[in-house]
């Protein structure tokens, strides 16, 4: 997950390949909730790993469930079968209206039988997303809720002493704020319905159904079957009681697989985007996502188990559409209508503005930073679409409002054809329910490696580039080349391989191409800060100043160089790329957007190595480093192939006197000034 402030995403150009998704958030919510009710063992398989699981996890181990994680993505639950094992405990839920609504209603329940208290309680937006239906629900129903702030929303106090519920007449709740009020009382009333039939009825008409068709199709998975009349009348039948399914697999997020649909229907492909882990017949309502996407001229195959996306109609097709039936899938149609052949209407979408954020309001404002033309009303959205040739598309930062739905959907506007590239602020907010989507959305979208970011850091030994690149690429979200080690690969290599690479030794031409052939097939992998020569963990070897000198020497030859350049240019990798070392802005990275040319007095860089070995516990001597590294210095800069020296256009820094910091800072706001987001 990218943990930076903003992420950017160059232009984005073609799409094609699998991806897998994690587990839906609704449907893994619901299956945590009814495992730890029922007696018994739940083995979750696929699920969900996110914020909002997190919390859910995080409560129910707080309400004393027994929970085992079997995998990353497995967790076993030991049910509290109907019996509160703690009478007393505040859970945090975070931004999760899945954990909040559902364990209100459960503790309203077990409370009233058993005892107890119980606070509720979340991050401020979670105190402004309405409650009070559901609280009044409970409250008639004789439980005991009660608002720690504002009325009507949480946090809330749940419990007290134990009370009966009148469960004789129906239990009445609004359907028309949100469905989890009733998916929260169809939940947690089976726990009640052990001596008779619990009716629940809805007033208003019942928005977002297809998770309420999520709700009693689990319901039915922990043996409670709820008969319906309509969407207004459910019954949940006297001598109710759950029961563990043993196992239970989680689905693919039908809601995230929205954003690759619609990578699939937008982006030119080769091959189409293959979406695994979710079939047609899915469970969950966002499925219908599918037939959307169509209209709008998507070419989709489906399978029991698996999506097929590729470009059908070009423009993509104006919609006029009742999004009710996908209220959180809808958002993505929202940014695909920016590449309609007309203006594209999102009916019914009301229950956008008690989100995360308020979604119409947040989407209008952001799409219009594309120089998209939108209009907004109560529960509506129209958004016009922008030319076809580019003009009149703008690079834009994006706000996401702590809203992951806000980011995901944005990411889709990289494909514009003006090649602008997208600004993602707070892009950690995509953990609340998918939080690898940008590395994910990587594997399957191609950008012209060109429009790939890269910013260049070269300069003399120990001036301080591979601190630099790291702190830059860091603050970015991107890559790192750091391609001294790929020379100190090279020599680690041919001693290993009993090839001298003394002076001597590189005259003879049969050596050179030895070593060229060496370089040719680095047995090399970088992971986690790490680096694997032929599997073996060579980190600390490379860094060995015997080592550099050693790369010094075979760096000097143009065979060994030629060897590595497809290797370093093959690190020019979405989104970006900060690259060190000695020609990075002279021949590898020619076109770089930024190349810096960092420089430090030879005493100041002497003084840094030595301090840095004696740091790790090594010898040192200042005067002999000094003396090698100048001598490493005059090599670089005298040899023929790729010496060392600034490219015409690279800024030079000096950064003897500058802290590490503010080396980072100087190159950041250099970075900044030729992005085109403004500030
Ligand atoms: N601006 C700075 N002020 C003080 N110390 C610094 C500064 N920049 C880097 N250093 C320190 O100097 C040492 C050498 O830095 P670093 O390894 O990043 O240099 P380098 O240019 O990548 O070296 P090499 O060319 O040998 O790979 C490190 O211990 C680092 O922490
Ligand atoms: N692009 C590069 C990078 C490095 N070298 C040579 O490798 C030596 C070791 O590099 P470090 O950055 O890890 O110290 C260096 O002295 C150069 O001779 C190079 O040629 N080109």
């Amino acid at each position: 997950m990218y943990r930076t402030a903003f992420l950017d995403i160059p232009p984005l150009t073609r799409a094609g390949g699998t991806v897998r998704l994690p587990g839906s958030k609704s449907i893994s919510n619901r299956v945590l909730l009814l495992a730890a009710l029922c007696d018994g063992e739940t083995v979750i398989e696929d699920l969900l790993d996110s914020d909002d699981t997190r919390v859910m996890l995080d409560a129910l181990v707080a309400l004393g469930c027994g929970l085992q994680r079997l995998g990353p993505t497995t967790v076993r639950v030991r049910g509290l079968g109907g019996r509160l094992a703690v009478r007393e405990a505040r859970l945090f839920l975070g931004n999760a209206g899945t954990a909040m609504r559902p364990l209100t209603a459960a503790l309203a329940v077990l409370t009233a039988q058993q005892g107890g208290r119980f606070e509720l309680s979340g991050v401020p937006r979670m105190h402004e997303r309405p409650i009070g239906d559901l609280v009044d629900a409970l409250v008639e129903l004789g439980a005991r809720v009660q608002p720690l702030g504002q009325p009507g929303y949480p946090p809330l106090a749940v419990g007290g002493e134990p009370t009966s519920l009148r469960l004789d007449t129906p239990v009445r709740v609004r359907g028309d704020v949100s469905s989890q009020f009733l998916t929260a009382l169809l939940l947690a009333l089976p726990l009640a319905a052990a001596q008779r039939p619990i009716t629940i009825e809805v007033l208003g008409e019942l928005i977002s159904k297809p998770y309420i068709e999520i709700t009693l199709r689990l319901l039915e998975r922990f043996g409670v079957t709820v008969q319906r009349a309509g969407w207004s009348r459910f019954v949940i039948p006297a001598g109710a009681r759950y029961t563990t399914p043993g196992r239970i697999h989680v689905e693919s997020d039908a809601s995230s697989a929205s954003y690759f649909i619609a990578t699939g229907a937008i982006a030119a492909t080769d091959a189409p985007v293959t979406i695994e882990g979710l079939g047609l017949a899915s469970i969950q309502g966002d499925i219908r996502f599918v037939e959307a996407a169509q209209a709008m001229g998507a070419h989709i195959d489906g399978e029991a188990n698996r999506l097929h996306v590729r470009r059908g109609a070009w423009p993509l097709r104006a919609i006029d559409l009742d999004c009710n039936h996908i209220p959180d899938a809808a958002m993505t149609l929202a940014v695909m209508a920016l590449y309609a052949d007309g203006p594209s209407t999102l009916r019914h979408i009301g229950s956008w503005r008690v989100k995360e954020t308020d979604r119409i309001a947040a989407m209008a404002t952001e799409l219009r930073k594309f120089g998209a033309s939108v209009e907004e009303g109560p529960d509506w959205l129209r958004v016009h679409p922008l030319p076809h040739d580019g003009s009149g598309w703008r690079a834009a930062a994006i706000h996401t409002y702590d809203d992951h739905r806000m980011a995901m959907c944005a990411s889709l506007a990289a494909f514009n054809p003006a090649r602008q590239p997208v600004r993602i602020l707070d892009p950690q907010c995509v953990g609340k329910t998918f939080p690898d989507y940008f590395e994910t959305l990587w594997t399957v979208t191609q950008a012209d490696p060109a429009r790939i970011p890269v910013l260049c850091i070269d300069g003399p030994t120990a001036s301080g580039k591979g601190t630099l690149a790291a702190a830059v690429a860091e603050r970015l979200g991107y890559h790192v080349l750091d391609s001294g080690a790929l020379y100190r690969l090279v020599g680690l290599a041919a001693e290993r391989a009993g090839i001298a690479t003394d002076e001597a030794a590189l005259a003879d031409p049969a050596v050179v191409a030895r070593l060229a052939a060496l370089a040719e097939r680095l047995p090399v992998r970088f992971g986690d800060g790490r680096i694997w020569l032929d599997g073996d963990d060579v980190t600390q070897a490379v860094r060995s100043e015997a080592a550099g000198m050693a790369a010094s020497r075979v760096s000097a030859l143009p065979a060994v160089r030629a060897a590595l350049l497809a290797l370093q240019r093959g690190f020019r990798r979405l989104p970006g790329l900060v690259a060190d070392g000695r020609d990075m802005g002279t021949v590898v990275f020619p076109d770089a957007p930024l190349k810096v040319f960092l420089t430090a007095s030879a005493a100041t860089r002497a003084q840094r190595r030595y301090e840095q070995l004696i740091s790790r516990g090594e010898p040192a001597n200042i005067d002999s480093l000094l003396a090698d590294l100048e001598a490493r210095d005059a090599r670089d800069r005298a040899r023929a192939a790729a010496p060392l020296k600034p490219a015409e256009d690279a800024l030079l820094l000096d950064n003897s006197a500058l802290s590490v910091d503010e080396t980072v800072q100087t190159v950041l706001s250099w970075w900044q000034r030729r992005q085109p987001f403004g500030d």
